[in-house]
């Protein structure tokens, strides 16, 4: 049988800056985005109706209610394509979701499904939408999703919608740490208490790795503080992974609890992630490069 797959990428924050709120609550943010090589994998065939089956290590923490962010995505896909050709039925599909990001986890894994979910249904019934269309809907479904829909290194800014290219970066092998206890996101956001810090701005090239690190000591991710308030084996998980043989820097990614550790090359990162594998069992741990 035909179908389509789509590959769910990581989302890491290598910082985040939080500059501001909104009225309606949203905040500010600057943030230099890179996506990893480990996600979730989606696979479309053709069907009349809509529907979704999730398999992997993660699937269990997820059910496929219509609030599954694949199945939003694509009620809303067929919507606005709907409106946009009134005269045609939209079609449905079988999607298959294999789940292997952990869920709430600062990694952005239900954003990359919903990107993801879009790109392949768009591909599945050979359809288009204006970007800007693409981004606005993406846009409703999360402020993570529009820039999961490219998957590749972007400077964020606004809530998440506005999107430039990245700056040139090196080469990064990394680890991803979760400990296993979901985070909840607009609470962390709560926890910052309206700190907010004074905007750097997007930086220039940076070609190097120590300049890289240089940098990301000086911007770090504005929630990593309020995370730990609430949840304080983010702590633990940043010590474990800047203790690693190798281990360059750590932080945490979006509102928590995933952590990231960059290393000089993939068998130092490969070598750590096997110690902190055994040394913390329960724990996810993936080594990864990032781009
Ligand atoms: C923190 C980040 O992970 C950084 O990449 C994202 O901005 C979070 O993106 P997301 O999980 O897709 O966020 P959404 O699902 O849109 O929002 C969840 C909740 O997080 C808070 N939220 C999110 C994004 C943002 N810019 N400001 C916020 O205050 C809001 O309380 C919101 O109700
Ligand atoms: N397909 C999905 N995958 C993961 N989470 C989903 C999915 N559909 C709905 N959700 C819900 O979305 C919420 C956020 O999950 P997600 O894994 O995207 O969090 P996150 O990694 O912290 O995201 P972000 O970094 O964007 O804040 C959870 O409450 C989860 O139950």
């Amino acid at each position: 049988m035909e179908y389509i797959t789509e590959f769910a990428a990581a989302k890491i924050n290598l910082t985040l800056q939080v500059t501001g709120k909104r009225s309606d609550g949203y905040h500010m943010l600057q943030s230099l985005v890179v996506f990893a090589g480990v996600g979730d994998y989606l696979r479309f065939s053709p069907a009349e109706d809509l529907s979704l089956e999730i398999t992997g290590p993660f699937a269990s923490s997820l059910t496929t209610d219509p609030n599954n962010l694949v199945l939003a995505a694509a009620r809303k896909l067929q919507e606005q394509l709907g409106k946009n050709c009134a005269s045609q039925t939209v079609p449905g599909a079988v999607i298959r979701l294999e789940k292997n990001l952990p869920v709430a986890s600062g990694i952005g894994g239900g954003s990359a499904d919903a990107a993801a979910a879009l790109r392949g249904l768009l591909r599945l019934w050979e359809a288009d939408l204006p970007e800007s269309d693409l981004t606005s809907l993406a846009l409703e479904l999360g402020a993570d999703v529009p820039v999961c829909l490219s998957s590749s290194c972007r400077w964020m800014e606004g809530i998440g919608e506005v999107l430039t290219p990245g700056p040139e970066l090196p080469k990064l092998f990394a680890v991803l740490v979760n400990p296993g206890v979901p985070v909840s996101t607009p609470g962390v956001f709560k926890a910052l208490k309206g700190n907010f810090m004074p905007a750097s701005g997007k930086p220039s090239a940076i070609p190097a790795l120590a300049e890289l690190i240089g940098y990301l000591e000086n911007t770090p991710n504005d929630l990593q503080a309020p995370a730990i308030s609430q949840r304080g084996i983010v702590s633990e998980v940043l010590t474990e992974l800047r203790g690693s043989h190798g281990c360059l820097f750590s932080a945490m990614s979006g509102s928590g609890a995933t952590c990231y550790g960059l290393f000089d090359t993939a068998e130092d990162a490969e070598s750590a992630a096997t110690t902190l594998s055994v040394e913390n069992p329960g724990w996810w741990v993936a080594p990864t490069f990032l781009r």
